[in-house]
């Protein structure tokens, strides 16, 4: 009773939504859900690659005996041990015996380590290619994209990438599996905030992937989270490239934290000026209220960013401390910027974001704004010239 979804004859998306799940790992909101991707190769021999979260088994391998009925899986291949793929091993090892895990050297003392799996393990090493009849799976590592064992395999025949967490994006399935039977544009956010929250730290990895992967002839992209790209995977490529070398786009992130509204009226007649000046994509945030996952998808998306925060004890407002020691963590860098802060007796905050800013190598447009109290004149110009000055560097 389940329709098959066919990425070419013998080839099938065997994935499931999750619509119930509020964080993934237990950390970013999924507002939009998550699909946890599988796919299933029926060929002279059969194999499945990847599982799905272990409390998605039985919607899952429903999917998987439709197709198969009673035939056995010869190969589980394991792209990545993150247990939103990897859950379902050990059950599946119990349902077939017989089935052989394909991983890298990385991989398997992984499955032992989270499953005690040890026996029916099969090493494939960089290149190395399995064949399953008509169908031919080579294997390549991609280490921290986005876990050391992360490895991707590629279907010479159909030319299909399957790229595990490589291109995947929050958002479940809804109806439409591949990106030519949705609304691509509807997605794009969801890639980018998987992207830059879940892979973003590591931009050299990926560009050493895509140095690799680049080689190969795609026809289709399979990852293992959100569409299937077989219409746009020119635009994935140019898309990864571009957030791996942390290159953004015309357009500014105002964040700020403000506990009375003194930094926020700063950040609002910083954002007026910039706006002013002909830059049209400006998001002002306030990181009391954003998660910071979509703040950080936007530093990605934009080359300037503005950060304001009030002295809070000495030190950075506490969500603010979190955003930029995110960034910092992330190592997000090739941005221009500008810092806005109030206090009352002893000023901190802006010594403390310039010093972040300094950290990451962003280029400042001007002088940071400092007011005691609330905005005055003077400052209030300071901001304006601030916003003014952004715009000028962004269309320079
Ligand atoms: C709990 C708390 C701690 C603060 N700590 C400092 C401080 O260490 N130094 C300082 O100059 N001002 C401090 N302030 C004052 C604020 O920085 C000041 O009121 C500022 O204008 C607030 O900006 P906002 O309206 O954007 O929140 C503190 C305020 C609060 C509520």
């Amino acid at each position: 009773m389940y329709k098959p979804v066919n990425l070419s004859e013998q080839i099938y998306y065997v994935g499931v939504n999750d619509r119930r799940t509020s964080l993934f790992e237990n950390m970013w909101p999924l507002d939009r859900g998550v699909s946890y991707n599988s796919y299933l190769i029926a060929d002279e021999k059969v194999a499945v690659i990847d599982t799905v979260e272990a409390g998605q088994f039985e919607k899952w391998i429903a999917k998987v005996r439709a197709v198969l009925n009673d035939r056995p899986i010869d190969y589980l291949v394991v792209n990545h041990m993150e247990p939103d793929h990897s859950g379902a091993i050990r059950i599946l090892t119990e349902l077939y015996p017989n089935m052989e895990i394909v991983g890298n050297k990385k991989t398997l003392p992984m499955i032992e380590g989270y499953y005690g799996i040890t026996t029916n393990c099969k090493e494939v090493k960089e290149g190395d290619s399995l064949e399953l009849g008509k169908n031919k799976l080579s294997f390549y590592t991609v280490p921290m994209v986005h876990w050391p064992e992360s490895m991707v395999c590629f279907e010479e025949t159909n030319q299909i990438l399957f790229s595990s967490d490589a291109f995947g994006s929050f958002g479940t399935l809804d109806g439409g599996i591949f990106d030519d039977e949705l609304d691509f544009d509807y997605f794009t956010d969801e890639m980018r905030r998987y992207y830059s929250n879940i892979v973003g730290k590591y931009g050299n990895p990926v560009q050493k992937a895509l140095q690799k992967l680049g080689a190969l002839d795609l026809k289709m992209i399979a990852p293992s989270h959100g569409p299937v790209y077989r219409e746009n995977i020119a635009q994935m490529l140019k898309w990864y490239d571009q957030w791996s070398k942390y290159e953004g786009e015309e357009g500014v992130v105002v964040a700020y934290a403000s506990m009375y509204g003194n930094t926020e009226e700063m950040a609002e007649v910083t954002a007026r000026a910039i706006a002013e000046s002909g830059i049209k994509n400006v998001r002002v945030y306030d990181v009391s209220k954003t998660h910071p996952s979509y703040i950080i998808s936007d530093v990605f998306k934009f080359k300037g960013i503005i950060l304001g925060s009030p002295t809070y004890s000495n030190e950075l407002h506490p969500n603010m401390e979190a955003l930029v020691s995110k960034l910092q963590h992330m190592g997000v860098s090739n941005h221009v910027y500008g810092i806005l802060g109030s206090y009352t007796w002893a000023g901190a905050s802006v010594k403390k974001l310039n010093e972040a800013a300094q950290t990451l190598k962003w280029e400042p447009v001007a002088e940071p704004v400092e007011e005691k109290h609330s905005l005055k004149e003077d400052k209030y110009e300071a901001c304006w010239q601030l916003g003014v000055a952004m715009a000028e560097k962004l269309k320079s």
